[in-house]
């Protein structure tokens, strides 16, 4: 279970996630939904530590995740792997590579220095890659990639730190909708397969309601909404989003109110 236990975090006089409460048991596949500026990067990078809470604690199991430092803080960074919306890939490494750096705080800091793998790490590499559909493009840069084999690359990668959370901020942003079904798709599988709790900031309710089975929705640094995508109704959708559909943020264009009050969403991905 991971318990976000009244947590705050203010920039200056601004609270960008406040007194927010969840507890996610594991193997949960949850999207975090909001308009643009509703503290959902905030929410999620706290939990990773890349953002210290303000106040409040984050409890994973009998661990204080807000209290570690130093080695265990490594620790736990590494087994709440995160993904990002522009995939954080070292472009002139090669692919393999760049998923053996996801075991980085496995290995002794000298074979981290000269990034020295033995071949049973290079053979989980590729079978992450494999997994991932993308094992023939082991030895290009990251670079000659296209926007969603990279994402699968920064997956992959998260897969070698043996996580226990997988954290993906706006994981398919960037991508085209045909690349962003196959990154979900993926993020899916390792959540119903091998058990991996994955949250995910999401801009698109289709997206969090066709993957997730568990929603947050945040407006203005509060969780408004904690549910079944079944829960989610027009009323919170406004909620979450404001009320007036004409005024929505662009970034969630693919929802719209139309006439007589009923959402409809489009099938179309960030
Ligand atoms: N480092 C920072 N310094 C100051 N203010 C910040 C910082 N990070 C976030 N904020 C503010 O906190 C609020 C929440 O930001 P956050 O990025 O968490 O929102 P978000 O819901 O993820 O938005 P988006 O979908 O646009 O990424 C915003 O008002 C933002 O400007």
């Amino acid at each position: 279970m991971l318990i976000i236990d009244g947590v705050t975090r203010r920039f200056g006089e601004k609270a960008a996630v406040a007194n927010a409460r969840v507890e996610i048991p594991v193997g949960s596949m949850v999207g975090v939904i909001g308009r643009s500026g509703a503290g959902k990067s905030t929410l999620l990078r706290m939990i990773n530590r890349l953002i210290d809470p303000t106040e409040g604690r984050i409890l994973f199991e009998d661990t204080d995740v807000t209290r570690l430092r130093g080695r265990e803080l490594r620790n736990w960074r590494s087994r709440a792997a995160m993904i990002f919306q522009q995939f954080n890939l070292v472009n002139r490494l090669d692919v393999l590579t760049n998923v053996l750096t996801g075991r980085l705080n496995h290995v002794p800091l000298w074979r981290s220095l000269t990034k020295t793998y033995t071949d049973a790490e290079r053979t989980l590499a590729l079978r992450a890659l494999e997994r991932l559909g993308i094992a023939e493009v082991a030895l290009q840069r990251a670079d000659t990639l296209s926007g969603g084999q990279q994402q699968r690359v920064a997956i992959a990668r998260a897969l070698l730190q043996e996580p226990r959370i997988i954290l993906a901020d706006e994981p398919i942003a960037s991508l085209d909708p045909l690349n962003a079904k196959v990154v979900m798709d993926a993020l899916r599988d390792i959540n119903q397969h091998d058990g991996i709790t994955v949250i995910s900031n999401l801009h698109t309710l289709d997206t969090a309601r066709h993957y997730c089975n568990r929603i947050v929705g945040m407006a203005n640094g509060h969780i408004v909404f904690d549910g079944t995508p079944d829960e989610l109704d027009d009323a919170v959708v406004r909620q979450i989003y404001g009320t007036e559909g004409a005024t929505l943020d662009e970034r969630i264009t693919s929802t719209s109110i139309v006439p007589g009050g009923k959402l409809a969403t489009a099938a179309t991905p960030a």
